[in-house]
């Protein structure tokens, strides 16, 4: 079974083959999700608030996130993984460097980083040492303070613009892929169109290349924040693994995300 790399990814884009990603954790959710054909696992710092009960994803430092990234690595056979940059882990491109190292020699095959035209330098300067990064515009919630919320993005035509704008940059300055969260489905559509690396949505319409959620969502276990646009498979299916591949044949399919998980 080959590896899933970011070629491997920008060739579903080519062929239209919509591909699923999702949260783990730990060696026993990554192993089952990968085994079952989940195509990307993230270690995202989603788990300050899934795993650690904080009400964001600010008190996660480099060595939380490089200690799931081994114990996911260690459960992975096929599937890319990303970890998450924490805040303030890339304020400066020096401190990206050291603190992505770090992650990247925990087992991550690329980092995640949320911002946009600030960040591009750092982009840059990753990209150039070897370290494959993949951008994060729309709702980045290492800013919900300044947003005042996890609030959609992007809803005026002059933010829609700067989002189009920042992911063209991310792209010219190296980075290979992008997620766009919390935005309405005819811009993401218009971003997937306009980039040539794969675009992966969440709360982002059917239109983007790819999917991700947090596996906590899709096994019906989160409490506090349950966004509206994820989607509840352990219910419809009862068991984990049949979950699992419930959400990649509705990604597949294009069945997920429907109306009701989608802004508009
Ligand atoms: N369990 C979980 N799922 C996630 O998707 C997730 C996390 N945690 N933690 C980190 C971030 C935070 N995220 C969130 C959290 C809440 C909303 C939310 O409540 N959004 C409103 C939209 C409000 C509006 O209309 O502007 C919603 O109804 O979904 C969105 C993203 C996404 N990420
Ligand atoms: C929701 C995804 C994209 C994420 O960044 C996370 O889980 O931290
Ligand atoms: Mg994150």
């Amino acid at each position: 079974m080959s590896k899933i790399t970011s070629s491997t990814l920008l060739k579903y884009k080519r062929e239209g083959r919509k591909f699923t990603a999702l949260t783990a954790y730990d060696a026993s959710f990554a192993s089952a999700f990968d085994s079952e054909g989940v195509d990307v696992l993230l270690v995202g710092d989603s788990l300050g608030m899934v795993l650690q009960g904080h009400d964001d994803t600010l008190p996660v430092s480099t060595a939380d996130i490089a200690y799931h990234t081994r114990c996911v690595r260690r459960g992975i056979e096929r599937a890319l993984l990303i970890a998450d940059m924490p805040f303030m882990s890339y304020a400066t491109p020096e401190q990206a460097m050291v603190n992505a190292t770090e992650l990247m020699q925990a087992g991550a095959n690329m980092v995640k980083v949320e911002g946009g035209h600030w960040l591009l330098e750092t982009v840059t300067k990753l990209t150039e040492r070897g370290i494959p990064v993949c951008a994060h515009l729309g709702l980045t919630p290492q800013s919900v303070h300044v947003f005042g919320g996890f609030k959609v993005q992007g809803r005026d035509a002059e933010n829609a613009q700067r989002i189009i704008d920042e992911a063209k940059a991310m792209e010219a300055a190296g980075a290979q892929l992008l997620v766009v969260e919390c935005i309405p489905a005819p811009l993401a559509a218009a971003i997937t169109e306009a980039l040539t690396i794969p675009v992966i949505g969440i709360g982002a319409g059917a239109s983007t290349d790819g999917q991700i959620l947090v596996m906590h969502d899709v096994l019906g276990i989160s409490s506090g924040y349950i966004p509206r646009f994820s989607k509840n498979y352990l219910k419809q299916t009862g068991e984990i693994r049949s979950a699992v591949r419930a959400y990649i044949d509705e990604v597949a399919q294009g069945i997920f995300p429907s109306d009701e998980h989608t802004f508009n």
